[in-house]
């Protein structure tokens, strides 16, 4: 037997990883396991060598450390370790769960891209290793302000997102089954990985390269270790801690995590920051199968097929629009038709003073869409915003010859589906339009102006925004990014 891998927590946590040269099974012995429930029974003679092994590991641990890892294809792995040893490995730990997490200011929008970088990997990754992603809960978003709706933390994905459609691409779990099957182990996560850029990521004549390394943390971190676990914002569940937590400099796209977890023994590993992986495989038709795999729940699906009907007169029957209920159905289609509606996406807030330039006044804002609706000989405006009731009321007011819809659920409706319902019942109604205008670089617009292009929407319809009163008219209008199936 050699000892090939050691790691030595300063607390009692010891791992040693003995490997037999001659069936290559790994063995993982945690001391703190070992003093709690092992040691006792243990004969003189078996404490002695366990006592020799761990001394032993701890002299080589760093030797191990510093040649840990070996370049392959472009990723770091474990040196010597072969295909076959990682499956055996894998298939010794069972399922593995991956968690994630994401900066804590970014929007509703933003993570679903993030979770699709995250669930392109794994799709990737499910024919080589027995890896769950979890899927990280909803809540305390800085734009989800609304009061009346009750407590807007721990909220699961069916909420949201139909969970079975996006378990036919990635192989995905909430987090509450995660939970559950890992109940009687503290702390439940092994190690939390937070991926920060190399602090000469902004150098002037520095060389993209795809690259990371576990290194010193360079922003404070929330994450505090208390008794012998780390405590953190985790979701707000008190009850999830970790063993280990450290930041990995991180550069390059999230296939690169690979290395990460396989230097990695931990059935539970978190990423935390995961927006700083980029997407493997932007615009191509897997990356499309994710997307389109991303179908809304079907409570907020029918909601906007009641407004739409009640209210602006569509239908996906009347408007020509076609979407199985299966996206893996789905086929490349052209959609002339859409809902008799010019809709816009109107972001407000924060965008005032972020995009101050590209966002028009509700005036100009008016002025762009009567100009529009007048040329598409359209009656209705269908308006999704994040602006106050004020706000909107003077837009209306702007744009009085037409009749202009908002959706506004009733208290009770609000409180069910809560801020990111009403938003996704936004998109979706803006997706059914005969016409779409969006806002400058809002995510929120380009998630609306995908689902279109999911539709075969024609693209002129689809790719519009609204420009600032600065930047006058014609301004640049958003980059099209065709859907592309295989
Ligand atoms: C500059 C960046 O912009 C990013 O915003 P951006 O891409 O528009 O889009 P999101 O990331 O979705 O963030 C905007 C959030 O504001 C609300 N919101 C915006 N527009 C509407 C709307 O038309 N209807 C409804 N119901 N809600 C809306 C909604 O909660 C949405 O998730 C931010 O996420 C980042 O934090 C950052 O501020």
């Amino acid at each position: 037997m050699r000892i090939t891998d050691t790691k030595f927590n300063a607390d009692v946590t010891w791992k040693i990883r003995l490997k037999s040269n001659v069936n290559h099974r790994h063995l993982i012995l945690h001391l703190n396991d070992c003093n709690e429930h092992l040691l006792p029974t243990m004969s003189i003679l078996t404490r002695l060598l366990v006592a020799v092994l761990c001394f032993g590991s701890l002299k080589t641990h760093s030797v191990a450390e510093s040649s840990q890892f070996c370049e392959k294809d472009g990723l770091k792995e474990n040196c010597g370790e072969t295909k076959e040893d990682r499956s055996t490995f894998s298939s010794s730990l069972g399922v593995r769960y991956l968690l994630y997490d994401v900066n804590p200011p970014e929007g509703f929008n933003l993570r679903r891209d993030v979770y699709m970088r995250l669930a392109i990997f794994m799709h990737e990754m499910k024919n080589e290793e027995n890896w769950r992603l979890v899927l990280p809960p909803w809540g305390q978003l800085y734009h989800w302000q609304s009061s009346n709706v009750g407590e807007q933390t721990k909220l699961p994905w069916r909420m949201f997102f139909d969970v079975k459609s996006l378990q036919k691409f990635a192989p995905v779990i909430e987090m509450e089954e995660f939970l559950g099957s890992v109940q009687k182990k503290r702390p439940p996560i092994d190690e939390v990985y937070i991926l920060q850029h190399y602090k000469d990521v902004w150098e002037e004549g520095k060389e993209w390269q795809d690259r990371w390394n576990i290194e010193g943390c360079i922003e404070s971190i929330p994450y505090s270790k208390s008794g012998k676990a780390y405590t953190g914002p985790f979701w707000t569940y008190k009850n999830l801690s970790a063993q280990k937590v450290e930041c990995a400099s991180f550069q390059g796209h999230a296939a690169l995590l690979k290395g990460i977890l396989r230097q990695s023994r931990a059935k539970v590993v978190m990423i935390d920051h995961a927006e700083v992986a980029l997407h493997d495989r932007y615009g191509d038709h897997i990356y499309w199968e994710c997307r389109r795999s991303m179908r809304f729940a079907r409570h907020l699906v029918e909601i906007a097929q009641s407004f739409r009907k009640q209210q602006l007169d569509s239908s996906d029957d009347k408007d020509m629009v076609k979407r199985p209920d299966n996206w893996l159905e789905e086929r490349e289609y052209t959609t002339t038709g859409g809902g008799p509606y010019l809709a816009v996406h109107l972001r407000r807030k924060d965008f005032l003073w972020g995009r101050a330039k590209q966002v028009p006044d509700l005036q100009f804002a008016a002025d762009q869409i009567e100009k529009i609706i007048k040329k598409l000989q359209l009656e209705t405006i269908f308006i999704a915003t994040d602006a106050p009731k004020h706000e909107f009321a003077e837009l209306k007011t702007h744009l009085s010859k037409f009749k202009v819809l908002r959706f506004e659920p009733s208290p009770t409706l609000k409180y069910e589906i809560k801020d990111g319902g009403v938003a996704i019942v936004d998109q979706i109604i803006c997706s059914h339009a005969k016409y779409f205008i969006g806002t400058h670089e809002s995510t929120f617009s380009f998630r609306i102006q995908e689902e279109r292009e999911i539709m075969g929407f024609q693209r002129n319809t689809t790719f519009n925004r609204l420009c600032g009163r600065e930047e006058g008219i014609p301004c640049t209008q958003p980059t099209q990014w065709p859907i592309v199936f295989k």
